[in-house]
């Protein structure tokens, strides 16, 4: 496939740009993401991924281009079909220390968006509901009270997991979810989003600049390259035999594993956090 072909998605991006103070962050960046798959936004760092993803979502506002959610244009949509773009499409950000407010608590960070999208009727359906989402990311009612504090990274990103997960979204979109946490963690984390993919039918958007995170989890690659797309492939196709040299420049950067470290980072893969 070259760079500019689009096929047809739940999350349609075509023509994408954006300029900041004369410098292009995104150029003519087009993909869409398929139902039920996940597909890795990969590139260095600076190549323009989250600057695409917060296009995406309406954080920030492209100079052309469109996204399409589901047949419906996001950029004019209003009213009943904004607030259906803003609860099936969430967000986990890649930072968990500065992305959970730390004064509220875990019932209160991931009961939000049941409020604000109404949701689960009265506080204890609401408690019911972050009960429920708390469990399938691995934690319990027993943590409900605690503030993001007193949780370790993962732990915290699992939190972020469970927010997002509260409202039923359909779209989950990952800016870097891995990145700041510990290595033995990060595998813990990947197979936690991996299972609630399958169990719970999401389509993926998984942003990352470590071609080693995205391997296992991404069905289809795109290659962001200083903005624009380089590449977009099968996983098979752009590790086995990756067409653009960006893309070749960045899987030769992947260190090989030690052999040492890949049994922890297995074994810790079957623990939890
Ligand atoms: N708000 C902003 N104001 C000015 N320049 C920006 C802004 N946001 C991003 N940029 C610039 O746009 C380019 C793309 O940045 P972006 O953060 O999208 O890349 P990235 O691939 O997500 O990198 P990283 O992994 O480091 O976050 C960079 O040159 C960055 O400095």
């Amino acid at each position: 496939m070259s760079p500019g072909d689009v096929v047809s998605g739940l999350l349609e991006v075509t023509g994408l740009t954006k300029t900041f103070g004369g410098t292009p962050a995104v150029q003519d960046v087009s993909f869409a993401l398929r139902e039920g798959e996940v597909l890795g936004l990969v590139g260095e760092s600076g190549s323009g991924k989250s600057t695409t993803v917060r296009c995406v979502v309406g954080l920030t506002e492209p100079d052309a281009g469109r996204v399409v959610y589901d047949g419906v244009d996001v950029r004019t949509a209003r009213g009943a079909e904004m607030r259906r773009f803003r609860r099936e499409v969430q967000m986990v950000f890649q930072d968990p220390y500065s992305s959970l407010s730390p004064r509220m608590t875990v019932e209160e960070i991931v009961g939000e968006g049941l409020l604000v999208h109404r949701l689960a009727t009265g506080r204890a359906g609401r408690r019911d509901r972050v009960v429920e989402v708390l469990e399938l990311v691995g934690l319990s009612a027993a943590d409900l009270r605690r503030h993001p504090r007193s949780f370790s990274g993962g732990q915290r990103q699992r939190i972020a997991i469970a927010r997002a997960l509260a409202v039923a979204p359909r779209v989950l979109i990952c800016d870097e979810p891995v990145s700041a946490l510990d290595v033995s963690v990060q595998a813990q984390v990947i197979n936690l989003l991996q299972d609630m993919r399958e169990r719970l039918g999401l389509s993926v958007l998984f942003i990352a600049h470590d071609l080693a995170v995205v391997r296992q989890l991404c069905e289809r690659l795109v290659v962001l390259d200083q903005g624009r797309v380089a590449e977009t492939g099968d996983r098979d196709q752009i590790y086995g035999a990756p067409a653009h040299p960006y893309t070749q420049a960045l899987l030769a950067a992947i260190p090989l594993p030690d052999p040492a470290a890949e049994r922890a980072r297995r074994a810790a893969g079957r623990s939890s956090t």
